[in-house]
């Protein structure tokens, strides 16, 4: 009997190659594009109407799925308040998770009786027969790697999960898509959030959800060095756009929100030994009972470090990295590596909690 497996389908070219390669392999692919959000943004108007001449070009089913309202709640409102709290939320890893491929598994199954799911993410799956464990693993095209994004999945979903593009580059999909004569083949990369694409910047997205509150910038010992329209407007590490003249270059170190306030100081200031990392998820092993070494990413494009990650409560640990990393950002994700295999990850905490052992 054809095996079946729902395709996570944007309209972009990723997920039209990945849709295709299965076909080809003898999967029967059906198309699902989740409609994300509310207003005009790449994904509910020309990614529905893309995603389904790809399924046409296919012959396969296309369907969409209404996740206006999911986006809403898990997205729009985590980032509006996480900015409003002063710390800078990565969106991607908390949408595949509570929006793309939980969602799209339940569909496939309760609605369509499919139990595979699909989509065009650079990354890779491996079934560990020793551990019994799925594990996911950087893709091979190490530019394209979206593992960073996806440490989050559970082992029920990896179980579900195709990646069909995880073990080439993306000048072979681009390949791949013009002989396969997708009429997608030819268009241009995203180059940001889908949020961003949609507005125009993060700026003008939360403007319209967060009103303007002034302030004061600060130096680090409290030393009034201008203003600004609200806390929103900065992330940690920042440089540009902070309306002072100095001698030195200054950056934004911390972000107070009940004072307030946006601290700068020196590019060493910026920098952090350690940080606390909560709400983990161990996506290819289990929970870990003593400290590990291994290397993390504090940010997408961040090079992996060098750190030990120590167990500290029920729901944190402490990275102690081997060097200061600079721009540590609070509600970003750090992601744990061994080599290619993704361990876990986590949101970097605003502070210490109260209340730990010391
Ligand atoms: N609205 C959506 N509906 C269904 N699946 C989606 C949707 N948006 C993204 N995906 C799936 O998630 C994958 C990664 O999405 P991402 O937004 O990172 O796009 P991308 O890397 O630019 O890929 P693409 O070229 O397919 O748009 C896509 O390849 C697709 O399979």
């Amino acid at each position: 009997m054809t095996q079946k497996v729902v395709v996570g389908l944007s309209g972009g070219v990723d997920s039209s190659v990945a849709a295709a390669l299965l076909h080809r392999q003898g999967y029967g692919v059906v198309g699902v594009t989740l409609w994300l959000m509310k207003g005009k943004g790449q994904c509910c108007s020309e990614g529905l109407v893309d995603a389904a001449s790809i399924c046409e070009q296919l012959g396969v089913p296309h369907e969409i799925v209404d996740t206006r309202d999911l986006f809403q709640n898990h997205i729009i409102d985590y980032l509006v308040q996480g900015y409003g709290e002063g710390v800078t939320p990565l969106p991607c890893s908390q949408c595949n998770k509570a929006v793309k491929f939980g969602p799209m598994l339940q569909y496939a199954q309760q609605s369509l009786g499919i139990d595979k799911i699909a989509t065009g993410h650079y990354a890779r799956i491996r079934f560990n027969e020793d551990s019994q464990r799925y594990e996911l693993l950087r893709a091979v095209d190490r530019q394209k790697d979206q593992s960073y994004f996806l440490y989050d999945l559970s082992q029920e979903i990896l179980a579900a999960t195709l990646f069909p593009l995880g073990e080439q580059t993306k000048t072979v999909t681009r390949q791949l898509a013009a002989e396969f004569d997708l009429s997608t083949a030819e268009k241009k990369d995203s180059q940001d959030l889908c949020l961003i694409e949609a507005h125009g910047s993060m700026r003008d997205f939360l403007d319209k959800y967060i009103a303007p509150k002034a302030g004061e910038i600060v130096d680090l010992s409290g030393v009034v060095l201008g203003h600004h329209e609200g806390i929103h407007h900065y992330t940690i590490g920042q440089r540009k756009g902070l309306g002072i003249a100095a001698a030195e270059p200054l950056y934004v170190v911390k972000l107070d929100p009940v004072m307030n306030r946006v601290i700068v100081g020196d590019r060493q200031s910026a920098g952090s030994g350690e940080c606390y990392v909560q709400r983990l998820n161990w996506v290819s092993i289990p929970e870990p009972t003593a400290p590990i070494r291994c290397e993390v990413q504090v940010r997408y494009r961040s090079a992996p470090v060098t750190v030990n990650a120590i167990p500290w409560d029920d729901q944190q640990i402490k990275l102690v990295f081997d060097e200061p990393q600079f721009g540590i950002t609070p509600g970003q994700a750090a992601v744990l590596y061994d080599g290619d295999r993704v361990l876990g990850g986590g949101i970097i905490c605003p502070q210490r909690s109260e209340g730990q052992r010391t």
